[in-house]
């Protein structure tokens, strides 16, 4: 079995990703990150079925419990969360408690944001079982749930103790899903490595039918990216801001559609897609780049356009978006492929003529 390993270097709080096959299973790649003696894990509907024996046959000698959640974008709330405190309230779970995160981004967020808040902050480990999960949302520490009002409104940065990434689980993915934890994939090209943007150009087709090797180097080029920008700027005072590349745009529908309608990787698609052209039209990157990128995105099986919305309203959620100073917009633009920059006091009406052409 080969493992890649990726480290966080974040001090005495780093930790590793490890990323293979069979690491569910294998659980002497995760039990040593457990400190204590309660256990939590939490994970939803689809998820449990599919992967929470593997995990639980490796907690003998624990005392621990799961938490089975519904599954959805929709569930990552307030309420949610408060599900998983109780849990560990019954679980008699103390501070040196772990939870275990298995399951997409959603269950990461969530678990994570409730592990930073259970008696102020316990441990937690990251099992993504989503490559969206494995390249961008187990890594790094933002954790939180949406309001009605935005996305991840409400959160905190909290690292985990470690990120298990076994690639196995994503057999069972659905093909939608896979393509949505491509997004995020593209975007690491997009904001910072031209080279890794052709090979995924390259590598299309292999990535397209699942090929093993192109997957496996897939995630470790992503992981090795965001812990690097994670390790140098892991509370968001600079560089991290890039990873939002396409977010303004894609929180903006995710939050006017309700949370149902795209999943947050199409959103990303097509959000970057969109900050490309407004990239464009302010005359900050050559068009033929913004038309690279959704070439590869089409490519990909991801939506470049995005569905009808009213702009004003979308402009009125960008207003409330986490990198906004002093009540003004702060966007991720873009010089072209790999060379993604932060602008303040983006012309709203380049941005709503962008918003209007786009359906
Ligand atoms: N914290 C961060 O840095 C960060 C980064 C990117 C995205 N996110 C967040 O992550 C969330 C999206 O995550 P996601 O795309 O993983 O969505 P998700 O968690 O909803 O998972 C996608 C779907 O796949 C199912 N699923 C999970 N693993 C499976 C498997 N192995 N086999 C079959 N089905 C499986 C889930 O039940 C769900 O229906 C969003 O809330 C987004 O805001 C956070
Ligand atoms: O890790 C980061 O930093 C990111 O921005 C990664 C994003 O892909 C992710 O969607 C993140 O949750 C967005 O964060 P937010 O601060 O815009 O809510
Ligand atoms: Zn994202």
């Amino acid at each position: 079995m080969s493992i890649v390993t990726v480290d966080v270097a974040l001090g005495t709080r780093g930790y590793p990703i490890r990323i293979g096959a069979g690491l569910l299973a294998d659980a002497s790649a995760w039990r040593t990150a457990i400190r204590g003696r309660h256990v939590l894990v939490v994970t939803n509907e689809v998820v449990a079925p599919l992967y929470l024996e593997r995990v639980q046959s490796g907690l003998q000698g624990f005392t621990h419990a799961a938490l089975v959640l519904p599954d959805g974008e929709a569930h990552k709330t307030l309420a949610s969360s408060a599900n998983v405190f109780d849990a560990l309230a019954a679980l008699g779970a103390t501070r040196d408690a772990t939870i275990l995160a298995l399951g997409g981004g959603v269950i990461g967020d969530l678990a994570g944001f409730a592990a930073a808040c259970w008696m102020r902050g316990i441990d937690f480990v990251q099992m993504p079982t989503t490559l969206l999960a494995m390249v961008d949302s187990s890594v790094g520490g933002k954790t939180g749930v949406n309001l009605p009002a935005g996305k991840n409104l409400v959160g905190a940065f909290h690292q985990p103790r470690a990120v298990v990434a076994d690639t196995d689980t994503l057999a069972t993915l659905p093909d939608r899903e896979y393509r949505a934890g491509l997004a995020e994939v593209v975007k690491y090209g997009a904001i910072g490595d031209s080279d890794f943007f052709a090979w995924l150009e390259a590598n299309a087709d292999a990535l397209n039918a699942r090929d093993g090797a192109a997957l496996v180097e897939a995630i470790a080029v992503s992981c090795r990216h965001k812990a690097g920008v994670v390790a140098r700027d892991e509370h968001e005072h600079g560089e991290r801001a890039l990873l939002n590349f396409g977010h303004t745009f894609a929180h903006a529908y995710e939050t006017e559609t309700g949370y149902g309608t795209l999943l947050h990787g199409e959103a990303v698609a097509i959000g970057m897609v969109l900050a490309a052209q407004l990239s464009a039209d302010l005359g900050r990157a050559p068009r033929v780049d913004a038309e690279r990128l959704a070439t590869l995105l089409a490519g990909l099986g991801l939506p470049v356009a995005p569905p009808r919305c009213d702009p004003d309203r979308l402009i009125a959620h960008m207003r409330l978006d986490k990198k906004n100073l002093g009540g003004r917009l702060r966007l991720i633009l873009w010089r072209g492929i790999g060379r993604a920059e932060i602008v303040a006091d983006v012309d709203e009406a380049a941005i709503h003529a962008v918003l209007t052409a786009a359906h």
